[in-house]
This record gives C-alpha cells, structure tokens and sequence, in this order.
C-alpha cells in the first residue's frame, strides 16, 4: 500500500440521466504532486469531484486513496481527502478559530490537538496572523485560504479543490495558487479543478478534461512543448470544437 499512488482513477464513466459527464477516465497522480484537473465549462470537472468525494457512484470505474478502493473501503478513503468545494460554507459572524474548532471537533479532535493543528494549517496558508478575525472581516482571497486550513485539520494526503479561485482577483488569485503548490511541496498531493490554464506551472502534472474525456495527460512542461500555458489549451480546444 506504501507505494499506491496518492490518487488512481480507472476506467471511470458517469451519465447524469442520458447524458454522458465522464467517458472512461483514467489517470493516477503520485504523492506530493501538484495535478491540474483542467477543462472549459461543462467538460466534467465538478462531477469527477462528485465521484472522487464518494458523493456518486461511478458505474462503472475504480477510484483508489493512497491505495484505499473508495467502493469497498469508502471509509479509509474518505479520511485521506481534504476538500474545498466550489460554493463557500462558514459562518462568516464566528472567528477563523471558532469556525476552525468547529470543524476539528466533527473530525473528532480535543481542544489542545485542534488548536494545534489549527495553528499548523494557518501558518502553511500564511493565515496565522487572522485567527482572532471574524470571516465578515477577511477579503475574499483571505476566507479561501481559511477554507483550504480547514481541509488540511485532519492532515489528508490528498487535497481536492473545485475551482478554488471562482470570483478572486488577480492577486488573491495567485496568492491562493503560490499557497497550495507550496503545499504540494510540503507533501500533501492536490487536484486543482480549474479552467484557467495560467494558474499551471511547467513541473505541475495536468489532466486535460473535454466533455467528460481525457484529451491529454502528463507533466505540463513535456506537453507544451515551449508554448505557453494558454496556448496549448486554446489550441486543444479549438482542435476539439
Ligand atoms: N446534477 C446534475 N444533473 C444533471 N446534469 C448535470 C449535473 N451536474 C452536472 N451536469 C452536467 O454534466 C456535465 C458536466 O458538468 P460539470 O459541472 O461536471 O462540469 P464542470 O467542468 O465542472 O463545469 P463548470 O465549470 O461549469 O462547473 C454538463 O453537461 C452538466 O450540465
């Protein structure tokens, strides 16, 4: 099991009633990986992180967790992820460490383990500084972060991130992504759904995702062959209108 990928997806398809989302997705991403799950709007991002969050059931396909089968050991594999979904959920009138000891008392953490984890993950995401803040208070940008801390209470070794920077500005923006490939640094293996090609880097690993299919996939430096980021996805877009 040491050696099982952080993430391994095979052969997964889903139909939301007669319509096709997921057709026969394949990929792994190993520990410590920066991958991008990237695809324009509708290309089936949101329900792959359905599948992968155990939401829905694939029909047919295989997910695995650090070697975890989410069928037949959903538990194990659910308590390896850390989310951050699309639509924000904190209680904006509580502070950063009540909305935060709220959540580590559901992972069933005591006071003294909690806070400490709590200072852990808000140092990693530069947070630290705000925990006395109430979440009214804190720019956009600065309640994301708080949201990706309160994914990493119970120290998952995959974090799972909808469109993380819908509705940021630029600069929140790239704060958010220079955090979380930092995070990956630091060992946490993450899936950042997103159809923003400039948010990628050349060592990161990308997964490019058209109506429901893998266009391509790998290391995003090989497949760019020196173009820039956004060409390359311009380009395989327009190649797959
Ligand atoms: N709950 C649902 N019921 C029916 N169809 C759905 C549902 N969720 C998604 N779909 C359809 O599945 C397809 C893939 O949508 P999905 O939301 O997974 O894509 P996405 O890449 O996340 O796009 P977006 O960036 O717009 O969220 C689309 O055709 C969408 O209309």
């Amino acid at each position: 099991m040491s050696d099982a990928p952080a993430l391994l997806v095979r052969g997964l398809s889903h139909d939301w009633g007669r319509k096709p989302a997921l057709r026969d997705v394949s990929f792994t991403v190993a520990r410590g990986r920066f991958c991008a799950l990237l695809g324009p709007n509708g290309a089936g991002k949101s329900t792959l992180m359905s599948v992968l969050t155990g939401l829905i059931r694939p029909a047919p396909g295989v997910v695995a967790v650090a070697g975890h089968d989410m069928a037949r050991n959903r538990r194990a594999a659910l308590a390896e992820i850390g989310v951050v979904f699309q639509q924000p959920t904190l209680d904006l009138d509580r502070s950063v460490r009540a909305n935060l000891r709220y959540f580590a008392a559901l992972h069933g953490l005591g006071r003294k383990r909690a806070d400490a984890r709590i200072a852990e993950a808000l140092e990693l995401l530069g947070m630290d500084e705000r925990v006395d803040e109430k979440l009214r208070a804190l720019n956009g940008g600065h309640r994301r972060r708080m949201e990706i801390a309160r994914a990493l209470l119970h120290r998952p070794r995959l974090l799972l991130l909808d469109e993380p920077t819908v509705g940021l500005d630029a600069p929140a923006r790239s704060a958010i992504t220079a955090h979380v490939h930092q995070l990956a640094r630091e060992g946490i293996t993450v899936l950042w759904a997103t159809h923003l090609a400039d948010e990628l880097r050349a060592e990161d690993q990308v997964v490019l995702l058209h109506k429901g299919v893998v266009m391509a996939s790998g290391e995003v430096r090989t497949l760019v062959e020196g173009r820039p980021v956004t060409d390359w996805f311009n380009v395989a877009m327009e190649q797959a209108a």
